[in-house]
């Protein structure tokens, strides 16, 4: 199959940087790709030398003819991207974006179909930091397609000797996983950086983990898809690590400092999921003041005490 990389942020070129062990791999971005073809290096991932079989490109034309393409804008551009490449006409479409895109309040999968119905869509998601992956250190990752055989094939094409995915059909509960931990992972930063202590990030793993499982189950998704790479796994990782942008944004609203310029999915994912739950009567407090703490509608210290003021219940 051949493969195309939609978008060349840190994720879309690690994907393409492992993928290249497999052989050729085409690599589309937006701006400065001339300067990336003539370096093979790009300031998103500093230390990375880009393979040979990496082919770059800043025509979106050259991913002509490529039978999947891997979708690695942030979420909240998928939408308006996806009309730009319909002439492309491949068969698969497998979104690497983590979120719920905040204007029509549904994942990318969702997007992908609307957009473009006559092509397979699938959602690759799990704990994986760009800069690991390209260095080429052991990931895991699930991928989700409804179509059984489609997914089987995608599979074998995306994996690599260092990249292992695994198979479900649960494309909504892959997606969720993926979107709903960088909700959680700002509330855990926002914990840490206010010297709230590990014992309250721990309880918000926990209970942000729960409101995870709600919400899934709520749309349909499998629980054990939850418990997975893609929720469980993405979960401890993101919440747990300085390299993740989500968490850290966290630790600088929760020290008062001013949180660095970045892809932060997390902010927009904490708006759109909180208007849905409220829409449809679904209570997910960590996911509520996540997202008033993000638009600047009260601070760490009035999220805390909302928190901890709730009505006792069961486990
Ligand atoms: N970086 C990681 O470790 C990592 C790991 C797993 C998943 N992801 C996911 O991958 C997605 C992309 O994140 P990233 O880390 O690559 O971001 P990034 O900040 O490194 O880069 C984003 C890139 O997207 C480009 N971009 C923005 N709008 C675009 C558009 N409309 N069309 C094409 N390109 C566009 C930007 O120019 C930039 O190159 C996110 O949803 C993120 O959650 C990232
Ligand atoms: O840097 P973050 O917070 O976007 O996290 C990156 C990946 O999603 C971790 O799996």
């Amino acid at each position: 199959m051949k493969i195309g990389v939609v978008g060349a942020g840190a994720f879309g070129t690690a994907l393409a940087v492992s993928l290249a062990a497999n052989g050729p791999v085409w690599l589309w971005g937006r701006a400065g790709m001339e300067a990336v073809a003539t370096s093979r290096t790009t300031p998103r991932l500093p230390g990375i030398t880009l393979p040979e079989a990496v082919h770059i490109t800043g025509d979106i034309n050259g991913l002509a003819g490529c039978d999947v393409l891997l979708l690695a804008m942030p979420m909240q551009a998928l939408a308006d991207t996806l009309p730009t490449l319909s002439g492309l006409r491949a068969r698969y479409a497998v979104a690497c974006c983590k979120g719920i895109d905040r204007t029509r309040l549904t994942g990318p999968a969702e997007i992908i179909a609307s957009a473009w119905p006559h092509v397979t869509p699938a959602v690759l998601s799990g704990p994986s930091f760009a800069a690991d992956i390209a260095r080429g250190l052991p990931t895991a990752l699930s991928l989700g397609c409804a179509d059984e055989a489609a997914g089987s094939k995608l599979q074998d094409a995306l994996s690599t000797p260092t990249l292992r995915l695994y198979r479900t059909t649960d494309v909504t509960g892959v997606e969720l996983g993926g979107a709903l931990k960088n909700v959680i992972a700002i509330a855990c930063g926002c914990a840490m950086g206010a010297g709230l202590g590990e014992s309250a990030r721990a309880a918000l793993m926990t209970r942000g983990f729960a409101e995870m499982q709600r919400f899934a189950a709520h749309v349909g998704a499998q629980p054990e898809t939850l418990q997975g790479l893609s929720g469980f796994g993405d979960l401890a990782l993101t919440c747990t690590s300085a390299q993740s942008r989500n968490y850290t944004y966290g630790l600088a609203l929760g020290a008062g400092t001013t949180p660095a310029h970045a892809t932060v999915e997390g902010r927009a994912t904490a708006q759109a999921l909180h208007t849905r739950a409220a829409a449809e009567g679904l209570d997910l407090p960590i996911t509520a003041v996540t997202a008033a703490i993000v638009t600047g509608q009260i601070t760490v210290k009035d999220a805390m005490s909302r928190l901890l003021s709730r009505r006792l219940k069961e486990e």
